[in-house]
């Protein structure tokens, strides 16, 4: 997006500037004051409701909404077998010595445990998971669900009518469907929410428009918000081309930015610390190392290329080269860099298959560009996230096979962004 096109807002106030959509795009159907008999719930004092929630089960008289407490989020089990479903998943996998379930508590929300706390004078027990919008100012949040079949193998004949008759179209044609999302717009500060009857009637086409809505990319695409969501997708689509442990169904991407910090990008003149120049990043690969302390050196591998599927990784060749970026590392000097843990974790190289990948493969200054700013002292910490979550319907993997139907939504999804990173010149 042109900076000049930005125009810095006060905030104002939430709830003056809150919209919720429902069915048809741009149909406004009721505001926040006729949210609040919804929005009242007899908890602790010291808890709240949790307003960042953008679908799944809320205070409808049978089950109850997500409830805000200490950086954390409770989530209350009112379906048992659901309930001890994903409480069982979240288990195994915190105690799981083995590479590939280890590696997958890094791609969900962290997991403390249960709790059981009063709700309208019953005790109910609740998940308490990390809170993912916590430090973000203005939290940008959408749910995608993915795989074209939604209902699990326990699922009742009614259960599965229900579920093959939603959200039809994305499902069929994109392998994931939207049951909600919500924005704050950066030109106005106003917070939309977008619900599952809008998500209902998303299809291929419009599902792009819905994706740009939430991206705050009516204009134009912030290649860096989505170089940060693709770091976490292509890490994500790894590991699910890989695992043979589960199925997932009715599982959620959780898609998490900060609109605050989105509008001081577009506002700020970045100046990268460490510039990568045309001899060194344009046309040959240029090998991002990452060394986060003395013991630990590991090559990011990030080539500078992408292609359909994924970005290309390289080891670097060059001493040179590796002591430059050893030097930018060093006096960066922060392990907790998202982005570098990502690059850091894929190692995979590919051959150019088609015009697709010319295309992808021209643009990788940019994205040389775009790493180097994400690494930069000053704002290194990262202001987008991608984990997975909802595991009430998490199966263990028939014949340890792959999970077709959650990589084939995955793929899907990462494509998509991929465009919008090529249109995002
Ligand atoms: N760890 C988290 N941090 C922040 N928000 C979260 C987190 N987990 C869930 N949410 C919010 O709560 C919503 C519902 O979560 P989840 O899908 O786990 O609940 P659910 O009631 O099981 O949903 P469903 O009806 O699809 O089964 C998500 O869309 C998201 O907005
Ligand atoms: O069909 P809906 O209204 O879109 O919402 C369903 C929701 O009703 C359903 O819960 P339950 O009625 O089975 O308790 C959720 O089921 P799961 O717990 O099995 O996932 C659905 O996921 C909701 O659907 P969605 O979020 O896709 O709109």
């Amino acid at each position: 997006m042109g900076k000049s096109e930005v125009v810095p807002m006060p905030i104002q106030r939430q709830d003056s500037l809150y919209a919720v959509y429902k069915g048809a795009y741009n149909t406004m159907v009721h505001t926040v004051e006729e949210d609040q008999e919804e929005d009242y719930l007899d908890i602790p004092e010291n808890m709240q409701l949790f307003t960042n929630q953008v679908a799944g089960h809320t205070n409808d008289g049978k089950s109850y909404g997500m409830i805000k407490h200490n950086g954390t989020i409770l989530k209350p089990i009112t379906k048992q077998k659901c309930g001890e479903r994903e409480v069982q998943f979240y288990e195994e996998i915190n105690g799981a010595t083995d590479k590939t379930r280890a590696e997958l508590r890094e791609f969900v929300p962290k997991y403390y445990g249960k709790v059981a706390i009063p709700i309208k004078g019953n005790n109910i027990d609740c998940i308490v998971l990390e809170d993912l919008t916590k430090h973000y100012k203005e939290p940008c949040v959408m749910d995608i669900k993915i795989g074209r079949r939604t209902w699990d193998p326990t699922a009742t004949y009614e259960k599965i009518m229900n579920e093959e008759m939603k959200y039809q179209d994305c499902k069929r044609d994109m392998a994931f469907c939207i049951p909600g999302f919500q924005v704050y717009k950066i030109f106005n500060n106003q917070l939309c929410k977008f619900d599952k009857n809008y998500g209902k009637t998303l299809n291929k086409e419009t599902v792009t428009q819905a994706l740009k809505t939430f991206l705050n990319a009516e204009s134009a695409c912030c290649r860096s918000l989505i170089v940060q969501f693709l770091a976490s997708l292509w890490r994500i689509q790894m590991w699910a081309r890989k695992q043979r442990y589960y199925q997932f169904f009715s599982s959620s991407l959780l898609l998490v930015y900060d609109a605050r910090r989105l509008r001081e990008f577009l506002k700020a003149d970045v100046k990268p610390k460490f510039k990568l120049h045309r001899s060194t990043s344009l046309y040959r690969p240029l090998s991002l190392a990452v060394l986060n302390n003395e013991h630990e050196k590991i090559s990011t591998g990030f080539s500078g290329q992408l292609t359909n599927q994924g970005p290309i990784l390289r080891t670097p060749t060059s001493p040179t080269k590796l002591k430059q970026f050893n030097d930018f590392v060093q006096s960066n000097n922060n392990t907790n860099n998202v982005w570098q843990k990502s690059i850091r974790t894929l190692k995979r190289t590919h051959s150019f298959q088609n015009d697709y990948d010319k295309e992808m493969q021209n643009k990788k200054q940019d994205y040389t560009y775009i790493l180097d700013e994400l690494c930069t002292e000053q704002k290194s910490e990262l202001w987008a996230t991608v984990k997975m979550i909802d595991f009430a319907h998490a199966f263990p993997a028939e014949h340890h096979e792959i999970d077709k139907n959650y990589l084939d939504g995955i793929d899907n999804l990462i494509r998509l962004f991929e465009e919008f990173l090529v249109e995002s010149e």
